[in-house]
């Protein structure tokens, strides 16, 4: 089966800005991936063409077998857009309002269990313009995807989102994910990456300068880690391939218990900050 998401080559050029510069995307039907990109990277130009909201100046994209392009109704309806808060429909009702995006598509979520998926089950009746920003934002996350998706576009979903928030946004991806919808979302949470996503791109002046499982980033699990310890009233550290040996001869040094044993690996965002060093923002 071809991938949901094939990229190659993609470029967009605002003036003499080239803001996607030849950059390659490839996503299987079911995979979770993040987009991870320092600001103006070229994230949200990315993901604008892959729905279809924007041009190109180059490069080939198929989303869901269709070129966005020429992308027609019935095709727009098996994606799931997120889109930033529409304030046009701000007199409406949360209800009103899933209910109203559900007839747009031909298999709809049932609207009730939509709005409790998001949390919004106290807020029925609330106009949109009288919620806050992160509860905004989980109406938006509704009407995403109250059409049953296939292949779900997540651009910044939790920003403003409080801890609580966010988490139990993060066990709805999971479920939409375990359901079988492929997700694609863009964040500048390292943490939202290292929970949902089975895959990690990193863009970068409009270009994919890595990616790979979180867990292996960067060849992260093959870096070696750092051993820290407490000795002679200091703290003592060493750079080693060979961790749980180190740990064995200094517990044979100390005769027993090391105190203040840490093992340490780098994390996702210490990687993630040694590969975007540098770029434009
Ligand atoms: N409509 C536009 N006209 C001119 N330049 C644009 C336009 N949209 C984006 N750009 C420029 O293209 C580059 C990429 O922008 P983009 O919004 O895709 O980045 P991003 O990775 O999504 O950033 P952020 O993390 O801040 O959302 C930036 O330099 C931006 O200034």
């Amino acid at each position: 089966m071809p991938h949901a998401v094939e990229v190659t080559g993609l470029r967009k050029v605002y003036g003499e800005k080239r803001a996607v510069d030849g950059l390659d995307l490839h996503v299987a039907h079911g995979e979770v991936v993040a987009i991870l990109g320092p600001n103006g990277a070229g994230k949200t130009t990315t993901v604008e063409i892959l729905e279809g909201f924007r041009s190109r100046d180059g490069g080939d994209v198929r989303v869901l077998g269709q070129d966005p392009q020429d992308g027609d109704r019935a095709w727009r309806s098996r994606l799931g857009i997120v889109l930033q808060s529409n304030n046009d429909l701000a007199e409406a009702t949360v209800a009103e309002l899933v209910r109203h995006f559900a007839r747009f598509f031909p298999d709809p979520r049932d609207p009730d269990e939509v709005i409790a998926s998001v949390g919004l089950q106290d807020k029925v009746r609330t106009r949109a313009r009288q919620l806050s920003g992160g509860q905004r934002r989980r109406l938006d996350v509704a009407l995403g995807i109250v059409g049953r998706p296939e292949l779900l576009f997540l651009d910044e979903p939790t920003t403003g989102f409080d801890p609580q928030a966010r988490r139990s946004f993060w066990d709805l991806v999971e479920q939409l994910a375990a359901d079988g919808t492929t997700i694609l979302l863009t964040t500048h949470y390292l943490e939202e990456a290292e929970r949902l996503a089975g895959r990690v791109v990193v863009v970068r002046d409009g270009q994919v300068v890595a990616e790979g499982a979180p867990a292996d980033l960067g060849g992260r699990t093959a870096r070696q880690a750092l051993v820290r310890w407490t000795q002679d009233g200091q703290t003592r550290e060493v750079r080693t391939d060979t961790p749980t040996t180190t740990v064995v001869e200094l517990t044979g040094v100390l005769g027993g218990e090391v105190p203040g044993l840490q093992v340490l690996r780098p994390t996702l965002e210490d990687v993630y900050l040694s590969l975007i060093d540098g770029a434009e923002s």
